[in-house]
């Protein structure tokens, strides 16, 4: 029987990351993975996604200068864009399998499951080891509605080779509008169906309400408050019917109502690891409930977003930790992006929290569509609220709707962890006229 120092479950960012950190300790380490090697984020996530976004960042730009020097609006053919996008792919996997065998790391295909604290099942192999890090990430969650079977996945939407002409998404979440940004750039005509009339609703209402705008100017229909109860198969459409006077017939149909922990095939209950809705229940050390078990990334149930540099922080985190470091784990603030066209993006003290308290903080509502960086693209939409604490003169939160918030709110990040004051931020030289020059005006 194969013997190791540490196993980890799960070969996403975040397993991987922490494999090569402590192969680097000299610890005898392996990875277990069922599926692809790389993980959700490479293979059917984050990546993809944003090989997707390019070609829509690009029409993008080019439409808003139409009759601005540019003659004519763009189209993006699909079946280009998706070949495209499987350039990235499709080495993924053997390349990160590879990787770990390059580097004396022992790998595993097949599925895990506990036979007990130091015993791990894949299929017909048995593997002993002192320590255990699971970090098996999500699926796609499903709907228990009438026709469910007829529901497709994120998965599903990344890999497709024709667009439909007609798509419903159910589900006003990251991935939702993310994927009706594409879509409806891409020429589809896009349906997001929510449950309530709080899409989004980690967001600042404000921000979020200028993102529908901006997607129903391109032609998205936000159908709010429907609740779907059932998909029809007729005619090569779907119908989608509520337990109202809502039917809807379009050619395909995604769920896009949230994720699943894959925490439920793994036999923790037998061996004490306590899960709850979110995941596994992990202590300020991402240690489970039992004590030579860590978990790590998106299967744990944590109050932070479930992201691939939130993985890696996690990862970098337990290398430490696994070597004798005993710190309860300290986050940063980490910023979250609703990547399209255009992006909305925050970080930091929510704009709820500021208002709650003027004492302490500013809150500062700024139009940027007329600052030059925005008015040399034609940009339509371009505005962010800051949150400066009074006491300090820092910035401390603040969101952005543009198509460069991406960048903005990345420069915030590292303004609010660095304690920077708003002295420290213009006393600084920066590249003329960039995102980073404007930073002096917030
Ligand atoms: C469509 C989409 C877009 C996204 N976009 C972004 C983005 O733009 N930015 C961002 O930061 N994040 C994004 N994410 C989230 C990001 O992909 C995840 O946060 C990240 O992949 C989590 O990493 P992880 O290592 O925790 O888990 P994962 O990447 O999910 O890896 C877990 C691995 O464990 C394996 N596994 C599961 N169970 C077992 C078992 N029993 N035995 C063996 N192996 C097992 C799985 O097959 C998988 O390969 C996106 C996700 C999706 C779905
Ligand atoms: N840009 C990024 O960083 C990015 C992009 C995509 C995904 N992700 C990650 O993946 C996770 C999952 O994304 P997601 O969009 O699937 O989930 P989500 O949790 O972000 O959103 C799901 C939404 O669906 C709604 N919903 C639930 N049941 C519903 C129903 N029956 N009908 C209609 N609406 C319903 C929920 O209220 C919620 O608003 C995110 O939380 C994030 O961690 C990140």
């Amino acid at each position: 029987m194969n013997e190791f120092d540490v196993v980890i479950i799960g070969a996403g960012p975040g397993g991987l990351s922490l494999a090569y950190q402590l192969k680097a300790q000299d610890k005898n380490v392996a990875v277990v993975e069922e599926n692809l090697w790389g993980g959700t984020c490479p293979n059917r996530g984050c990546d993809p996604k944003k090989v997707l976004l390019a070609a829509v960042e690009a029409k993008q730009h080019n439409d808003y200068l139409v009759g601005k020097g540019i003659k004519q609006a763009s189209m993006i053919n699909w079946t280009d864009l998706m070949q495209f996008e499987k350039t990235f792919t499709k080495d993924v996997s053997p390349s990160s399998r590879e990787g770990l065998v390059n580097s004396n790391i022992t790998v595993y295909d097949g599925h895990a499951t506990f036979i007990d604290k130091h015993q791990l099942q894949i299929d017909d192999q048995i593997i002993k080891s002192k320590q255990f890090v699971i970090a098996t990430g999500q699926r796609p969650g499903r709907l228990s509605i009438k026709g469910q079977e007829h529901l497709k996945t994120s998965t599903d939407f990344l890999k497709m080779d024709e667009l439909p002409k007609s798509i419903a998404l159910i589900g006003g979440g990251y991935i939702g509008f993310e994927f009706a940004a594409i879509a409806s750039a891409a020429g589809a005509d896009v349906h997001l169906i929510h449950h309530n009339d709080r899409p989004l609703k980690e967001f600042p209402s404000d921000g979020v309400q200028s993102l529908i705008k901006q997607l129903q100017k391109k032609g998205v229909h936000f159908d709010l408050n429907i609740d779907v109860t059932s998909v029809d198969h007729r005619d090569k459409q779907f119908r989608l019917s509520d337990d109202g006077n809502f039917n809807l017939d379009v050619d395909a149909v995604f769920v896009t109502a949230g994720r699943q922990a894959n925490d439920d095939t793994l036999n923790l209950n037998h061996i004490g690891v306590k899960t709850d809705r979110g995941g596994i229940v992990v202590n300020d050390h991402l240690q489970t409930d039992v004590e030579n078990i860590y978990a790590l990334g998106d299967v744990i149930s944590k109050k932070h977003p479930k992201l691939t540099p939130v993985s890696g922080f996690e990862a970098k985190y337990l290398s430490k930790e696994l070597n004798g470091g005993d710190e309860p784990i300290d986050y940063p603030v980490i910023p979250t992006v609703i990547y399209g066209m255009p992006k909305l993006a925050q970080v930091g003290i929510s704009i709820e929290t500021a208002e709650q308290n003027p004492e302490q903080f500013n809150i500062s509502k700024l139009d940027m569509k007329n600052w030059f960086s925005y008015r040399r693209i034609n940009e339509p939409v371009a505005e962010a609220e800051i949150i400066h604490e009074k006491s300090t003169n820092r910035i401390v939160g603040g969101y952005v709707v543009s198509s460069e918030a991406d960048t903005l709110i990345n420069y915030l990040t590292m303004i609010i962890n660095k304690q920077m004051t708003m002295d420290d931020i213009t006393n600084e030289v920066y590249a003329y006229p960039t995102e980073a020059s404007d930073l002096e005006y917030l």
